[in-house]
């Protein structure tokens, strides 16, 4: 490999002769061996090309950046966009908990990017444009690396996990309607209890998964605040006068999301309580969507041997050694997905429970488990909604079997007879393997007119 060397206050760095970034991410690359497969995510990298863009925007306006520089600046952010330079950001996210050196990472690439679109060779010096004065101008890691944070959370909680969800809730509602009519046996404690309809259940799991989504939605205006212009501890020193207003509109005309300046930037860079706050919706998200999965294995279980009250579409053979085999593995998908979005949230209370005075060294990681679980669970809800909701069907003919042998529609007899009365028809059945009817009627207690005119299994919905 050819090398190149590039300086920083340390001295001299060895980098790679052909890629844009300079010595900081060189040492970032060689002191944080760990675990090259947790890149810093690529939406981050997203992140910070909008808000290097939209500093170099408003530092033109407020007169501390000339428009060639502002110009060549935004170019190289449009290329970061257009994922034209995604070799260049090879840092981890177990580095400095503030992120400085993928802030650093960024500057150098568009430094020495835009050097090379005005013509210079790569690696002849700050001649043009310089990492730490022009592109971080007005910027600290401190406010930059919490803005790509929040820029890239909103983006993948609106773009993919919002849509994904609302989707997997749309087939629920629709489900829900379709059966309504159709009367099941109701379990509680995992035990027979009295009927509701397949339609009243699939409501319960829609309703959720509505009540998550407006959790979720709850949140969001938190997480439109960003810390840009707070700088290196929330003062805002070496900004001009209105920067923090304005590079955020900028930020929200580039996006296409109403981000605003946070109006606190103390509490923007100390804590993360916004990511907090949003992975926490995450969380119950996952709690509901676990449920709902875990239901619908339940009653899709057999073919012979288990509840099958419900069919679910046979997407692959599931098994290598049992032939015929098929088994729930949308569920299974969705509910290590929740699994590990209820992980991360762990990682993220650890995270955010950590600032120390002004700042929150725990960026990176909480960033990245959020962007795990946001974009986990949109698109698991998609898998589960278009290979296994879509095609939930009920078995009528196993449906009915279970509610014509259950004992719990005794509790029909309640109002009529008394609960001991019923208890005792409910208890002689179970014992002597007979019907309910044959034992109401045995024990005196009900005419076999009455207790088919009282014991109607849908009138009990
Ligand atoms: O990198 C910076 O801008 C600041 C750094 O995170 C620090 O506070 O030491």
């Amino acid at each position: 490999m050819k090398y190149r060397i590039e300086k920083d206050t340390m001295g001299e760095v060895q980098v790679p002769a052909d890629k844009y970034w300079g010595a900081q991410t060189e040492r970032s690359r060689n002191n944080f061996k760990i675990g090259p497969a947790a890149s810093m995510p690529k939406e981050i990298i997203e992140g910070f090309a909008y808000l290097k863009k939209a500093a170099a925007y408003a530092n033109y306006d407020l007169g501390v950046l000339p428009i060639e520089k502002r110009d060549a600046i935004a170019a190289v952010c449009d290329e970061i966009l257009e994922g034209k330079l995604d070799d260049q950001f090879p840092l981890v996210i177990w580095q400095t908990g503030s992120g400085t050196q993928s802030n650093m990472n960024v500057n150098e690439v568009i430094a020495n990017r835009a050097q090379v679109l005005k013509g210079f060779e790569i690696g002849e010096g700050e001649q043009f444009i310089k990492a730490n004065d022009d592109v971080n101008k007005s910027q600290s890691s401190n406010d930059t690396f919490p803005t790509g944070m929040h820029i890239a959370a909103y983006k993948m909680v609106v773009e993919t996990t919002i849509p994904g969800i609302e989707k997997l809730h749309a087939t629920l509602a629709k489900k829900a309607a379709e059966f309504k009519d159709v009367v099941k046996i109701g379990r509680t404690h995992l035990m027979d209890a009295t009927p509701l309809t397949l339609g009243q259940e699939i409501s319960g799991y829609a309703a959720q998964l509505a009540f998550g989504l407006k959790a979720l939605k709850n949140t969001l205006s938190h997480l439109s605040e960003i810390a840009l212009g707070g700088t290196a501890v929330g003062t805002g020193l070496n900004t001009p006068k209105g920067y923090d207003v304005k590079v955020a509109e900028y930020i929200a005309k580039f996006t296409n999301h109403p981000f605003v300046t946070a109006e606190n930037k103390f509490e923007a860079l100390a804590a993360h309580d916004a990511i907090v706050e949003t992975h926490g919706a995450l969380k119950q998200l996952a709690v509901s969507l676990n449920k709902i999965a875990n239901d619908v294995r339940m009653l899709a279980s057999g073919p012979r041997s288990g509840i099958g009250e419900i069919h679910i579409p046979e997407n692959e053979p599931g098994s290598s050694i049992m032939p015929g085999k098929v088994n729930p593995t949308q569920c299974e998908a969705l509910t290590m997905v929740c699994a590990q979005v209820i992980g991360n949230d762990m990682a993220i209370a650890v995270g955010g429970m950590q600032g120390h005075y002004e700042l929150n060294v725990f960026k990176p990681v909480m960033a990245a488990n959020f962007l795990q679980s946001a974009q986990l669970l949109g698109d698991a809800c998609v898998s589960f909604d278009e290979h296994c909701a879509q095609g939930i069907e009920p078995n009528h003919k196993r449906i009915k079997e279970l509610v014509d042998n259950s004992l719990m529609l005794v509790t029909a007899l309640n109002t009529k007879i008394g609960y001991y009365k019923a208890a005792e028809i409910a208890q002689t059945a179970h014992k002597n393997g007979t019907t309910l009817k044959e034992e109401a009627v045995r024990l005196g207690y009900v005419t076999p007119e009455d207790f088919d005119a009282w014991v109607k299994p849908e009138d009990m919905v």
